[in-house]
């Protein structure tokens, strides 16, 4: 590199902030004057919102990219010069030429796809490394001679540490690549925009349409992968799928705590990320599951058993005919008229719900008919007693149904009386309930009778561990519910109450018949819902019909504000003149609802907010991340939510945690036959993460799994090896304190050594948490402190999270911990499955006996524990090491 190289870059690279600075002072004023305009039509006012919202994505995105503006340049055989870039930036005095190319379009894949053998006409790329505005260095790969690798192509390459183990993977931009590869964590991945490889570039601009299913290693960058695919498409196809949304799924919420940074660094923000358990909105999942449970409820026979539930639901009366004593009379509602009723209402095609006023309306009609009949024969009766000639021209109708004796509005007025009598009720909700998909699933598992007659296909014991009484209060997960009680109690002013009788059980003359007025019931679980139960409610939504009660419930409370707004305004300018009859008042001209309506503006919330509200969400795109944990009746509610089948499906069946989990693919996507596009299969191999001495010691770990995989190949070397320690069973606390107090201070030195001299997207993470350099010098107690970088995790079985936990806290006060830790300090203690995704500069291993036997999927869990750190690996064992971990070195203690 030469000093005029960097002289030149240099000027290109701050004209190129010159114009990013005038394009946001440009966007700035835009939107300014865009907030200040007052609009009083609806319209306008819709119009104004949608041009803020457009002008501050405009601008968030213009902002993303200042870090790392410019990275790379790529020179072609015929003299023409390309530099690319976070943007794409235009020069508005020279035709529009482009000026910077977004990394995103067709003309930057040559920066990432030229190699040696295939070269796309590339003489030279060029790596730029910047700090702030910067340009601190240039490498470049020379494409030259011919079109065969030359001696500084890519094809060689050393780690910043030490030396790369595999000579033979093809890397670019590699002192980029190892200095980002070295730096210290911050608690929060970064984008690898400027250093994404061939193999990840062909995975990121894959085509949009179908499955794409990528099974990686530890360490293979699927992650990232996946992340940079998500705002590649969004740029690709903004108009189709900002609309709809973009979906990432996470295994937990640590996990998407540790991605939210990548996507808006990368100027993208319709993003909607969620864990698998938050797609059934309006419930959240609190109990823990024991693992055969979790795995039970995970199979697909749940959803035969929950459409078998449905039918059960459906009943008959037990005799002949059924007695209905209403208190005027007796009604025979007859076996045989319950069968028709039922037949007409499944043979619809509806859903549970849907079909429920077709059964209703056909009871009630049979019970209209009896009840004129009977009027018809008294009326007849009372007549021939009465020796009135007239009557005998009664017989003829009275023989061919009594209704004739009635017109069409008192049949109607029967109709309605029928419909709102207590004991009618009670039997028609006995033989067909409007049913919540909480009180099918609650009730399935609180009736063992009901269990065996719907669930034939599981044993007494697997029904066992469904069964799972009810609660006896509704305050858990149901706090829409009290707000539309106390709505429709008239509790939160005018307006209540109106729009909440059910429309579905209108009778012919469209009259609500008010049966269902009541709020449909929600139990739960004694404890609660677990994660495995939302799937199980997902289906049973999609069986019985929506139920929108929490929307319209949120609706009503948004007018009841408005309206007791719109009321206030009013007062406000009637007060003064109240007395005075000959004064038009405001109040004479409008009432406070139809005020309110005026106001009613357009739908503020952001795509996510919408989309995890509403269960029947459809998005554009499903990028589904460590996807071996889902479950079988997962996959049915992750699929419903994307029926193009736009996924992207990253994951490694060697890492399976979840009882319920997959360790095959294929099996996967069994149920799902490829409509148009098939699914496509790409592997990642190569582990930017863990150092080959750490992968040496996990891959003996991953032979004991089955199905067998290929370990994938590490980048680096780090020069130290990974070791164990044996401690006393009752000495495991203290020597938990003794070990993270001696590793944090190898992560000062070691970040002190490190994080400063990174360049490019290191520096760009370093600042992101508030500098590198500050935390390594400035850190409490060595790394302890909370914020800049340097992560150190300890991993424990989950039954020693909470003593592990209390023994880290004397010497790191501020330790963060559990499944919310919120990986902002230096040290965090998780158990083994809550660190799946994530990665930490060392990482502290304690018990690995209790891990392997905590569950059946213990040997995973360990491996995926063994991948995680950057750097450091320490196992602190009490009994002896399990003979897949003989390869760590025994350290003195
Ligand atoms: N091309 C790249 N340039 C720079 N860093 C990279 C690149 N590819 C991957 N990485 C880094 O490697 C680390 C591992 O990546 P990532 O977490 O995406 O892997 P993964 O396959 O999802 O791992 P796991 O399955 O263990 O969760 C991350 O720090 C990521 O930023």
């Amino acid at each position: 590199m030469s000093i005029e190289d960097l002289d030149s870059e240099q000027a290109y690279v701050s004209a190129l902030y010159d114009r990013l600075d005038a394009l946001r002072r440009r966007a700035s004023t835009r939107l300014r004057g865009v907030l200040l305009r007052s609009e009083s039509l609806p319209r306008a006012r819709f119009e104004r919102e949608v041009a803020s919202a457009d002008c501050a994505a405009t601008l968030a995105r213009l902002r993303a990219a200042e870090i790392g503006l410019c990275f790379g340049r790529l020179d072609f055989d015929g003299g023409e010069r390309r530099y690319v870039g976070r943007m794409g930036i235009f020069d508005d005095d020279a035709d529009y030429e482009p000026l910077l190319i977004d990394w995103r379009t067709p003309a930057a894949r040559p920066f990432y796809a030229a190699t040696g053998a295939e070269r796309l006409g590339v003489r030279r790329r060029r790596h730029i490394a910047t700090r702030q505005r910067a340009v601190t260095g240039v490498e470049d790969d020379i494409f030259e001679m011919a079109d065969s690798p030359g001696p500084d192509a890519p094809g060689s390459h050393v780690g910043a540490d030490g030396d790369s183990p595999d000579r033979a993977t093809p890397l670019t931009g590699e002192p980029g690549l190892f200095a980002t590869l070295n730096a210290a964590r911050t608690g929060r991945m970064s984008d690898i925009v400027a250093t994404i490889q061939a193999e990840q570039d062909r995975i990121i601009r894959s085509d949009q349409r179908g499955v794409l299913v990528v099974q990686g290693g530890p360490g293979t960058g699927k992650t990232a992968v996946a992340l940079h695919r998500a705002a590649y498409l969004l740029y690709t196809h903004r108009e189709k799928l900002a609309r709809s949304g973009v979906l990432v799924l996470g295994p937990h919420p640590a996990f998407l705590r540790y991605i939210e940074n990548v996507l808006p660094s990368l100027g993208e923000t319709s993003v909607v990320s969620a864990t698998v358990d938050a797609l059934y909105p309006g419930v959240t999942a609190r109990r823990l599951e024991d693992a055969a449970t979790a795995e039970l409820k995970g199979r697909a026979a749940l959803a035969e058993i929950l459409a078998a539930t449905v039918r059960h639901r459906q009943r008959l009366p037990q005799g002949h005919t059924l007695e209905i004593h209403t208190e005027e009379r007796l009604l025979l509602l007859e076996r045989s008229t319950c069968e028709r009723a039922r037949a007409l209402a499944r043979e619809s095609g509806e859903l549970h719900n849907d079909a429920r006023p077709l059964f209703v309306r056909a009871v009630i009609e049979a019970l209209a008919r009896q009840v004129a009949d009977g009027y018809a024969a008294e009326t007849i009766t009372a007549a021939v007693l009465e020796a009135d000639p007239e009557a005998l021209d009664l017989l003829a109708p009275a023989g061919s149904g009594g209704s004739s004796l009635l017109d069409d509005e008192d049949l109607a007025q029967l109709r309605r009386e029928l419909r709102g009598d207590p004991a009618v009720r009670t039997v028609l909700d006995e033989l067909w309930p409007a049913l919540t998909p909480e009180q099918l699933v609650a009730e399935l598992f609180a009736d063992p009778g009901t269990l065996a007659a719907v669930a034939p296909q599981l044993s007494a014991q697997q029904r066992q561990l469904l069964h799972r009484p009810l609660a006896e209060d509704d305050t858990d997960g149901n706090d829409w519910l009290r707000e539309l009680r106390a709505v429709t109690d008239g509790d939160a002013g005018s307006g209540g109450g109106a729009d909440l009788e059910p429309d579905n059980d209108r009778d012919a003359d469209g009259q609500a018949g008010g049966e269902d007025s009541g709020v449909p019931a929600r139990p739960r679980p004694v404890g609660g819902w677990s994660a495995a139960d939302i799937p199980l409610l997902d289906e049973a939504a999609e069986l019985i019909g929506d139920d929108d009660q929490a929307a319209k419930a949120a609706a009503l409370r948004e007018r009841v504000a408005r309206v007791a707004y719109a009321q206030g305004v009013l007062d406000i300018l009637s007060r003064d003149i109240e007395d005075d009859p000959e004064i038009m008042m405001a109040v004479d001209l409008i009432d406070a609802g139809r005020l309110a309506e005026r106001h009613e503006d357009a739908d503020p919330r952001t795509i996510a907010q919408r989309a995890l509200a509403d269960r029947t969400w459809v998005f554009g795109h499903v990028v589904v991340d460590e996807a071996q944990e889902l479950s079988e009746m997962a996959w049915r509610m992750v699929m419903r939510r994307c029926p193009t089948r736009s996924m992207t499906i990253v994951g490694d069946v060697a890492q399976t945690s979840d009882p319920a989990g997959t360790t095959s693919w294929d099996r996967v996507l069994a149920p799902y036959p490829a409509a148009g596009t098939p699914a496509r299969w790409e592997t990642l191999t190569v582990n930017y993460r863990t150092p080959a001495e750490i992968m040496a010691v996990a891959v003996d770990v991953l032979a004991t799994l089955s199905p067998p995989q290929e370990p994938p190949r590490s980048v680096r070397t780090v020069g130290h090896h990974p070791w164990r320690l044996r401690v006393a069973d009752e000495d495991l606390g203290p020597q938990v304190a003794r070990s993270v107090v001696r590793e944090l201070e190898r992560l000062t030195i070691r970040t002190r050594d490190v994080a400063p001299t990174a360049p490019d997207a290191a520096s760009a993470s370093a600042s992101k948490a508030g500098g590198a350099g500050a935390s390594a010098s400035g850190g409490t107690g060595g790394a302890g402190g909370a914020g800049g970088a340097g992560r150190m995790a300890v991993l424990v079985p989950t039954s020693r999270l909470a003593e592990v936990t209390a023994a880290v806290r004397t010497v790191v006060p501020e330790v963060d911990a559990g499944p919310r830790a919120r990986l902002t300090a230096a040290v965090v203690v998780l158990g083994v499955r809550e660190a799946k995704g994530l990665e930490f500069d060392t990482v502290l291993v304690v018990d690995p006996d209790a891990v392997l036997a905590e569950s059946p999927r213990g040997a995973h869990d360990l491996y995926v524990a063994l991948t995680r750190a950057t750097h450091h690996l320490g196992v602190l064992h009490t009994g002896d090491i399990p003979p897949m971990l003989a390869r760590l070195v025994p350290r003195a203690g």
